[in-house]
């Protein structure tokens, strides 16, 4: 089987293709995989290193107002849709698979053009315009969340399928997870992160929260400030007078050890962020989410209401967030931990552990045999 994956722009389309890549690589060890992404976007980096081929095309993210911007990242979409069909002729795939992002627009259209057949897979509650415009034109489109079937205009192409998160998410204990953390297992534990890239509001909140809990042993920390405030972040704690490098703290630049991380932590506070949002559904952790408010059309915050409609999670929005009123509802959350249960088991029962054995199905069953 030739197989095609194609997404790129941002890690949270990257990654879910890679896993799809591997999921039919563990089915069919023979299968042929060739990933098509832009050649400056960050999988023409990431996709080598995880031993994947990779093709470059032209592509650029469409300016959101019309500019001289637009005809010239256009013209490179053109440039992308010949490029393909070079490919294409050369490559012959049985099947063409897209995870959004402008790279997979080109190349998911004009595989669907030549006959091809081909698959999107949409991470986001809120659709994406790539994918919203692609499904007209591809056999199905695989979805995260049931709240983005209604923004899709064909229903019947729709599968629900989750999005595939690592292995190891869900699987590790709470001891495994908190020794590798230097931390204790039957204490609290509160999870900070502000997605891959980190989020400086979140950060500036978090200080006032660790003022609250300096005092506090019942409770422990993990916070992921992100690479590009870590600095900013440790001078600002300190002008604030906070001792971080404590026992039962942690105060990182990143998270390598998420899935420890996420097995040991009651309570998780966050971007919402489709991958991150997965792996707490799939670990089953409460969320305190702080949706991104720059994200395309917003999409963030639909993803964290579909949590907080099932009784998963919080929402504060970035706009309303202040240390006082995040350090209110860790609170509030923390000292009961009934509610900490019941929206424990709300997340692990949206979470979609199968995801990536549904979405290999789906491939195996549309590929050309
Ligand atoms: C800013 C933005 O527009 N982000 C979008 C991007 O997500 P983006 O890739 O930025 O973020 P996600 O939340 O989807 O994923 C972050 C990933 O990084 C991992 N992580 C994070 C921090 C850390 O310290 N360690 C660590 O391992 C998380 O566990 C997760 O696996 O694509 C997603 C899927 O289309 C969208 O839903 C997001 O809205």
């Amino acid at each position: 089987m030739r197989v095609i994956v194609t997404g790129g722009g941002t890690g949270g389309h990257i990654y879910p293709a890679l896993a799809i890549a591997k999921g039919i690589l563990v089915h069919q060890p023979d299968a042929e995989i060739l990933y098509i992404g832009t050649r400056e976007g960050m999988e023409a980096r990431l996709v080598p290193e995880a031993g994947i081929e990779f093709a470059g095309v032209s592509g650029q993210g469409l300016p959101r107002k019309l500019s001289l911007e637009t005809l010239k990242v256009g013209g490179k979409s053109f440039k992308a849709l010949w490029e393909t069909k070079q490919i294409l002729k050369k490559f012959k795939p049985d099947l063409v698979v897209g995870t959004g992002g402008y790279v997979a627009g080109p190349v998911v259209l004009t595989a669907a053009l030549f006959g091809f057949p081909t698959l999107l897979h949409e991470q986001n509650a809120l659709p994406g315009i790539t994918n919203k415009i692609l499904t007209r034109f591809v056999r199905k489109v695989m979805v995260t969340f049931p709240e983005s079937i209604a923004h899709f205009g064909v229903r019947r192409k729709l599968v629900l399928t989750g999005l595939p998160v690592r292995p190891e998410i869900g699987n590790i204990s709470r001891e495994k997870g908190a020794g590798c953390l230097g931390l204790r297992p039957d204490c609290l534990t509160l999870l900070v992160t502000g997605g891959s890239r980190g989020a400086r509001s979140i950060n500036q909140a978090m200080p006032t929260v660790l003022k609250h809990l300096a005092g506090r042993k019942d409770i422990q920390v993990i916070w992921a400030t992100g690479k590009a405030t870590y600095q900013e972040t440790l001078e600002s704690l300190k002008a604030q007078g906070i001792q971080w490098q404590r026992e039962n703290w942690r105060v990182l630049e990143y998270l390598k050890d998420m899935p420890e991380a996420m097995a040991c932590a009651d309570l998780f506070v966050g971007r919402a962020g489709a991958t991150t949002l997965a792996e707490i559904m799939v670990a089953g952790k409460p969320g305190i989410l702080i949706p991104y408010p720059l994200a395309a059309e917003n999409h963030q915050e639909f993803n964290a209401r579909a949590l907080e409609k099932d009784g998963a999670a919080c929402v504060i929005l970035d706009k309303d967030l202040t240390g006082e009123n995040l350090w209110a509802l860790v609170q509030g959350l923390m000292e009961k931990p009934e509610k900490l249960r019941k929206m424990a088991q709300a997340a692990q029962g949206l979470g979609q552990p199968d995801a990536l054995n549904k979405i290999v199905k789906v491939c195996l069953d549309t590929a050309w045999k």
